[in-house]
This record gives structure tokens, sequence and C-alpha cells, in this order.
């Protein structure tokens, strides 16, 4: 019998985190929009490496705030909009400019399968209010303008015939088309944010939209929820999960309600007691930025490294990509989904579907840590010795026999005082991380 929801916050407690989530471990994450067109951002920080203030704000990484950058009236991105496109050239000029003229969905969507993601979340409106569906309450909207597709609506559909589950990204609070003062700081970001309650109906007309329209399995809410619309939140919610009975929510619905944390680069904490979720670009930006080439960006070994940890913490892993323009995804964001999908298939075994240990990872040194998890009675022991060809550990409290998931791994492993000695001398083609399973 399908539980109902009631509009209350008390009913919306008992949802529970659904299975598909907690086993699925690894999502691509898609910022497009029309920031893609000018693609450009300062390469400066890591969000959470410096104070979210004006020099944050007025150097933004993030390519896909170039209407707050260039609204700031000084700084790199303005400085770039300027001579690029001249000082009187508006923003919403993009919007007949994007045209995602090489744009094949169905492609997209193979790429993730082949990359090891169970989960996509894609923008359907951005800060800049730019909508990727045709929504009935603004004509500004890709179906209207630019593409004149319903992106939102071809993606899911190419998604799921991948047997992959599709969430949409929805900025609740901040949108530009309501209110645009340049934002400066974080108190101007929660000010700034549409104070009406013109736009409180309007966020919510909008994810209503969403919800009926496309059934997301993951409502992954962005910065906050506007403040007058915060009593229609019970509704929404229990509206999202009486539509979607194993839909997830994230943690920025102004900290009155979630599914899962969120982590942000190296903003936000994670609790392993609790499901959490961390995100971030593969460069400093989620929109792409055409000036973040192969070697400004994650390495494959790092990417993998960062998959590894956050599951056996009791997270999931949201990897951003930032598609061009003309809808083509950069190679070198490519080669990282698909080296990731390649050790997955050779280790996703202790990946998918497995559990966080009891054991806490161990951190020998900042290039060697052993991380561990749970599946079906089994233990597995994940050595990610970062930039070594060979490494030496002892793992204390084990005991029996462990086997590499990799057969071109080779190492020794022998019993020693209290533990396990392992001696890895190649890690075959995983990536300085290799896994062995615990029988
Ligand atoms: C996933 C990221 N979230 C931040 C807000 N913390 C956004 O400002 C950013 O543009 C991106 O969408």
């Amino acid at each position: 019998m399908k539980k109902r929801y009631a509009s209350t916050w008390e009913s919306l407690k008992e949802h529970q985190v659904p299975k598909w989530y907690e086993d699925g471990k690894f999502g691509i994450f898609i910022h497009w929009g029309l920031y893609s067109v000018p693609a450009f951002a300062p390469q400066t920080w890591e969000l959470g490496e410096v104070p979210p203030d004006e020099t944050w704000f007025s150097n933004n990484p993030y390519a896909e705030w170039y209407y707050n950058s260039i609204n700031v009236g000084y700084g790199p991105s303005y400085d770039y909009h300027v001579q690029k496109y001249g000082k009187d050239f508006k923003y919403e000029q993009f919007a007949d400019m994007w045209k995602a003229e090489k744009w094949n969905p169905a492609e997209w969507a193979r790429l993730f399968k082949k990359a090891g993601a169970e989960y996509v979340v894609l923008t359907t409106k951005h800060h800049d209010g730019f909508c990727l569906f045709p929504s009935e309450y603004t004509d500004y909207n890709a179906w209207r303008r630019g593409p004149q597709r319903d992106i939102v609506g071809d993606l899911t559909d190419a998604v799921r015939e991948e047997k992959l589950r599709m969430g949409l990204y929805y900025s609740g609070i901040v949108d530009w088309t309501f209110a645009d003062d340049p934002i400066l700081n974080n108190e101007d970001l929660f000010h700034t944010a549409s104070p009406t309650f013109a736009y409180a109906d309007y966020a919510y007309n909008q994810s209503m939209e969403l919800i009926d329209r496309y059934a997301p399995s993951v409502f992954w809410n962005d910065i906050g929820w506007p403040r007058q619309g915060e009593q229609n939140l019970p509704y929404l919610l229990s509206h999202y999960y009486n539509t979607v009975e194993d839909g997830v929510v994230n943690d920025r619905f102004n900290d009155l309600f979630h599914d899962f944390t969120t982590k942000e680069y190296q903003s936000g904490s994670a609790n392993r007691r609790e499901k959490w979720e961390m995100c971030r670009g593969m460069g400093l930006s989620f929109g792409y930025n055409a000036m973040e080439s192969d070697d400004k960006i994650i390495s494959i070994e790092d990417a993998i490294s960062l998959l590894v940890s956050t599951v056996a913490n009791n997270g999931n892993l949201l990897l951003n990509i930032g598609p061009r323009a003309d809808g083509t995804i950069p190679e070198e964001q490519e080669k990282r989904l698909l080296a990731i999908g390649e050790w997955l298939r050779v280790n996703g075994e202790a990946i998918y579907g497995s559990r966080c240990s009891s054991r806490e990872s161990i951190k020998y040194t900042d290039q060697i840590q052993v991380h561990f998890t749970e599946r079906e009675g089994a233990l597995y022991v994940l050595i990610d010795a970062k930039g070594r060809s060979q490494v030496a550990v002892t793992v204390p409290g084990l005991r029996g026999n462990a086997i590499p998931l990799d057969p071109e791994v080779d190492a020794e492993i022998t019993a020693v005082d209290g533990g396990l000695c392992f001696t890895v001398k190649n890690f075959g083609s995983s990536q300085n991380i290799a896994v062995f399973r615990l029988n």
C-alpha cells in the first residue's frame, strides 16, 4: 500500500531515504544554460577556500554566475564581457545565441551510463532565471528562445531510456529576473533572494510544474527557499513524495527539512551517521568555463579517490559536467567520466549497494589512505596510494583472506601482529586505488 504524506512536517519526517539513493553512490550533475555561451570565469578558488565576501563574489570562479559577475560592474568577468561583447550587451541576448545545435541527449545518456552513474541532476532554472523547460509561468525559457526545445523533457526521456534516475535542480531562492541587486556577500545573497510573495508563489508554481510533468527522482533545490513561501513547503514536499514515492530532496530548504545533507567543494560538513552528498565541478566552476583546460581540472585519480572517500563515509558523489553551448561535452570532462566508469566496472562491487563500515577510514599520510565499505557480509578494503606505484600498509584488526577485485593488481597480503599487511607492487588499471574483498 503506497504511503500518503500529509502536508505536515511530522508526516514528512517519516520519509526514509530510498534504497536506490543509498545504493546508487554516483551521480552526474549538469549545469547548462545561457551562461554556457560566454563560458567565462576567472580561475580563483574552490568554494569554502576563502570567505564568501566581496573578493569571492567579484572574482567568482563559477561561470554560471556570469550575470552577477558582470552586474557588479567590475572584476575579471566584467572586463571580459565589455571587451568581448561590449558594455551595452545585455545578458538576456544570450537567450538567442544559445542554440544547442549539436545536442544529442541520447549520446549524453549513453556516456553517463558508461561512466557508471546511477542518477543525473540537470539544472532546470539556475540563478539567472532562464528555464530549460516550457514553463507556463515565464516565456524566458528554452522552448520559446534559443534551443527551442524542452531540454528537461528530452534529457529525462534519454536518461530513463538508459535506466538511470533523473533528478532536477531548481534555484529556489535566487532568481535574478525578480531581484538582481549585485551580490557581493552572503548577506546580499539572502537579501537579494527575491524578497516578494509574488516570487514565492512563482517558485512554488514552477516546482509543482516540474514535479507533475517530470516526476524527478531527486528534487535538488539550491541555496534556500523564499522566506515568504516557507508555509508552502509542507504541501509542496508532501505532494512531491505522494507523486514520486522514492524521491529524495536535499538540505537546501532553509534548514527546515532534508533527506540528505550536502557538501559543495570545501563548503558544508558531512556526518557519516546520516546520508550526505558531495557535489563539485571538474574544475572550479559548474558551468562550462572555456578557460578550464585539461591540466586545470581534477585528475582521474583524484576524482576516483574522491568517489571512494565519499562513499566510504556514507556519501554519494554528484560530479558535475559543464557542457558547451552547442551541446557537446568537453573532451577532458568525457575522459574523466569514462575512466571512472572503467574503474567502477572492475571495482564497483565495493561501491554500489555498499554501506558505511563501522571501521573509519585510516589516513597514513596525505598520499596514503585506507577506506572500508561493507556489502552482503563482506568487508572491502580500499587502499588509496595517490601518486605511488607501490605501497605497503598494515591495517590493524583485520584477519582472513583478502582478494584484489582487479586481477591486474599485484599484491601480497601477510598476517602480522594484530592485522594484515598489504604490499601492493602493481595497481594494474586501478588508478592507484586497489580494492580487496576480505572473506
Ligand atoms: C551547485 C552550486 N550551488 C551553488 C550554491 N551553493 C550555486 O551558486 C552554484 O552556481 C552551483 O549551482
